[in-house]
């Protein structure tokens, strides 16, 4: 699908959509093309808790670190085998939605990134109904400076999130990290088939568990908020890429996502941005194919991190 089929700049074409179009639009899983809407949500939790065992068998680790007081504020860490300090962290935010999934069974990138001497940081947060999206977060970005704090040597902290955690990962893009105490060392973010713009969520049955209210949904768009804050690190880089069996919806969220980060002007600062479609994948594979090493966003990541 050309860019140019999700429609003009400046027109909003969810807002034509029938309701059964919209929530169609906003579920993933109708819209690969190997496998039917089950097999391909099976098939996804198999390959993440598959990662996540091996991951934990294979790699030193430190599990269930509390990053916050609340029970849910844990994150597992995941080292290369020499042992340092200043290393790339690599953190993860896992999708679903907001109301599904978890640390336990998102480690997919483990195995090639942490073989190359990057660690690896898979964050959980508190998922609705007992999340908000403003606890969400706020409880991803005390894991950032979390980080941060606890591995001030760093050689970069480089921020990921799939679908609903790219979501996350790009409200960092906002983040007022004077309150937290730290500047964390933003190197990178990679956002991969995400959703910026909240409000259409509104109108699907993925609002039952979210419950958000226009405001909550304005307050928590990255793409109506980024246009207003610099970066702090010119050098920080931020891949969107989305799937090119992805929903028409999903392309226009990422494509006017780095539209705006890439419409920033020079006396504003810009955020060094790029847009990937990536060939012959959907929602679910996109990231179940970061388990593979020679699968090409692994090779643009570790690209970004060791350029
Ligand atoms: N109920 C959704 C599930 C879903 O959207 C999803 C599942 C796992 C990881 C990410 C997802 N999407 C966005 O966060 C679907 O059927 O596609």
């Amino acid at each position: 699908m050309a860019i140019s089929d999700v429609g003009l700049p400046g027109e909003v074409p969810w807002k034509k959509m029938s309701a059964e179009e919209l929530e169609s639009q906003y579920c993933p899983s109708q819209w690969g093309v190997r496998l039917r809407a089950e097999e391909a949500l099976r098939t996804y939790s198999q390959i993440g808790i598959e990662a996540t065992r091996r991951a934990r068998a294979t790699r030193k680790s430190l599990l269930h670190v509390p990053y916050g007081d609340g029970e849910g504020e844990k994150l597992d860490i995941y080292f290369p085998d020499e042992a340092a300090e200043a290393l790339p962290f690599f953190l993860f935010f896992h999708g679903g939605y907001w109301q599904s999934g978890s640390k336990d069974e998102s480690a997919f990138m483990v195995d090639p990134l942490t073989a190359q001497g990057v660690a690896v940081v898979i964050v959980a947060y508190d998922i609705a109904p007992k999340g908000t999206l403003d606890q969400m977060v706020d409880q991803v970005t005390r894991s950032v400076a979390f980080v941060q704090k606890r591995y001030p040597s760093n050689e970069g902290i480089y921020l990921c999130g799939h679908s609903a955690g790219a979501h996350l990962a790009a409200m960092m893009l906002l983040a007022n990290w004077t309150k937290h105490g730290v500047t964390p060392n933003l190197k990178g973010f990679f956002l991969m088939s995400g959703v910026f713009d909240l409000e259409p969520i509104m109108y699907t049955s993925q609002n039952i568990a979210l419950q958000l209210t226009l405001e909550d949904a304005q307050r928590n768009s990255p793409q109506l908020k980024v246009a207003q804050v610099q970066p702090v690190d010119p050098t920080c880089r931020v891949l969107v890429v989305v799937g090119q069996f992805d929903s028409p919806e999903f392309h226009r969220q990422s494509w006017e996502f780095y539209q705006v980060l890439s419409a920033q002007t020079l006396c504003q600062g810009e955020w060094k941005a790029s847009f990937e479609q990536l060939h012959d994948v959907d929602h679910f594979e996109i990231v179940e194919n970061l388990t593979q090493k020679d699968n090409v966003l692994t090779q643009i990541i570790l690209k970004t991190i060791f350029q």
